[in-house]
C-alpha cells in the first residue's frame, strides 16, 4: 500500500522506526515530517498528510503526535477525511471494518513501539465491511456538506 505518515516533534522516534517497519513489510512511505525534535504545530502536518489522502496521493494515513488528538482534529478538517484515534488493535482493526476510516491516529505519549506496530498491522490488515456501515458513513459526510 502506499501510507502517508506525518507527526509533530512528540513523535520523530516513533514516526522513524514505523517508516522502517513498513517499508520492510512491503509498503511504499510517504514521510511527511517533521522529522527534527525542534516544537512544531501539530495542526500543520495533519493537514498536509490528510490532503494527500484526500487527493489520492496515498491509500491511507498514519498521524502520531502526542496523544494522537490533535493531530487527528486537524485532519478531521479535511473533507472526505476520516481520521480515528485509536490506542490498541482491536479499535484500529474496528476503524476500517466499520468506519472505513482512511487515517489513524495514536500518541507517542501514550502507546510504547510494539504497540504502535500492532495497531498498524490491525488498521492495515483489515477490510471495510460495507453494508449497514456505508449508510452511516453517508450521514457522517451528509454532516459535512452542511458545513
Ligand atoms: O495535540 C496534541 C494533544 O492533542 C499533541 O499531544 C501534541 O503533541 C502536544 O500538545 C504537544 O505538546 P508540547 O508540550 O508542545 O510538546
Amino acid at each position: 500500500m502506499k501510507i502517508v505518515i506525518a507527526n509533530d516533534h512528540a513523535a520523530v522516534e516513533m514516526k522513524r522506526e514505523l517508516v522502517s517497519y513498513l517499508q520492510e513489510a512491503g509498503h511504499e512511505v510517504i514521510n511527511m515530517g517533521t522529522d527534527i525534535a525542534e516544537s512544531c504545530n501539530y495542526a500543520e502536518y495533519g493537514e498536509r498528510a490528510a490532503r494527500a489522502v484526500a487527493a489520492k496521493e496515498a491509500d491511507c494515513g498514519v498521524l502520531i503526535c502526542g496523544t494522537g488528538v490533535g493531530i487527528s482534529l486537524a485532519a478531521n478538517k479535511v473533507k472526505g477525511i476520516r481520521a480515528a484515534v485509536c490506542s490498541e488493535a482491536t479499535t484500529a482493526r474496528l476503524v476500517k471494518q466499520h468506519n472505513n476510516a482512511n487515517m489513524i491516529a495514536f500518541g507517542a505519549r501514550i502507546v510504547g513501539m510494539e504497540t504502535a506496530k500492532d495497531i498498524v498491522d490491525a488498521y492495515l490488515g483489515a477490510e471495510f465491511e460495507g453494508g449497514r456501515h456505508q449508510k452511516r458513513i453517508d450521514l457522517i459526510h451528509a454532516i459535512e456538506e452542511k458545513g
